[in-house]
């Protein structure tokens, strides 16, 4: 075990709405320092740390702050709303500012707390063409054979959302890996599964790829709120009842923005041994 005067690389544990990160900040330090196997190794419940996401953030000064997010199977995702959030108010907290600019492989992304201690994030408008999101070819998934007619969204990660009935009626463990897996998309997806509330109210349950079923998921939420409104479903804001809390999408002229509460669990350091894994 770690004592206090030992080094061991520095995290954060955090979550937005249930859905779980490991912060590793690598700020000064020369650049990112993750490996793929480090990240699985990290990401283990049992024999790390566990996380549905791994959040490096680095760069900083005037090149500015760089976000990279890993899945707990190693994999990389281009985007991750929920933990976009997250590290956007530690480093708000840091700063003592409202708003911090993170640049993601999805681009530079704003973000704002308001005075519900909520964080927002501008998510970036929708990719809806088919080599953006990406699927494998032009196709159109209504004609598909999977159930429930779904629609395709990148926000910088692809998400498949099936506009269900009842969201609760859904066997998420065995259509999750399925649709994750179907080769209509090229680099997997994250597959959600919306009922409507209200017009401006959805229930959404997510597999996600990489991690698997999550309590929520950020990018999700964009994606489903697109896809309602695209179906005719819901306006243009809505509220997201998922597992872990609410999270609220808006699209917006300038993206979708994704609202959502942000929470700290503990620090701590990963022991040398673990690190050897990298
Ligand atoms: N939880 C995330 C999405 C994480 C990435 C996803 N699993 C992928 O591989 O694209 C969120 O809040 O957006």
């Amino acid at each position: 075990m770690l004592d206090r005067n030992e080094s061991g690389l520095r995290f954060v544990k955090m979550h937005g709405a249930g859905n779980d990160f490991v912060v590793i900040d690598s700020r000064g330090k020369g650049g990112p320092m993750m490996t793929a196997a480090l990240a699985q190794a990290i990401g283990d419940r049992h024999r790390g740390v566990g996380y549905d996401q791994l959040a490096e953030l680095h760069g900083g000064g005037t090149p500015g702050l760089k976000l990279d997010f890993w899945n707990s199977d190693g994999s990389r995702a281009g985007a991750c709303g929920n933990a976009t959030r997250c590290v956007a108010d530690l480093v708000m907290v840091e700063t003592g500012a409202d708003a911090v600019v993170l640049k993601t492989a999805r681009g530079a992304l704003q973000a704002v707390r308001d005075d519900q201690g909520r964080v927002s994030v501008n998510m970036g408008q929708p990719l809806l063409d088919w080599q953006q999101v990406p699927l494998s070819g032009d196709v159109d998934l209504t004609a598909l054979p999977l159930d429930g007619a779904p629609l395709a969204v990148g926000m910088g990660n692809p998400h498949c959302v099936f506009p269900v009935a009842d969201a609760e009626a859904v066997d998420l463990l065995t259509l999750g890996p399925r649709y994750e897996n179907d080769p209509l998309f090229p680099e997997k997806t994250n597959v959600e599964f919306i009922s409507l509330i209200a017009p401006d109210h959805l229930r959404m349950r997510v597999w996600e790829r990489g991690t698997g079923v999550t309590l929520a998921c950020g990018s999700g939420a964009c994606a489903a709120a697109v896809a309602a409104h695209r179906r005719g479903l819901t306006g243009r804001r809505v509220v997201i009842d998922v597992d872990g809390g609410q999270l609220v999408a808006d699209w917006r002229e300038d993206g979708v923005w994704l609202t959502g509460p942000v929470a700290y669990v503990f620090e701590g350091r990963l022991t040398p041994a673990m690190m050897a894994l990298a």
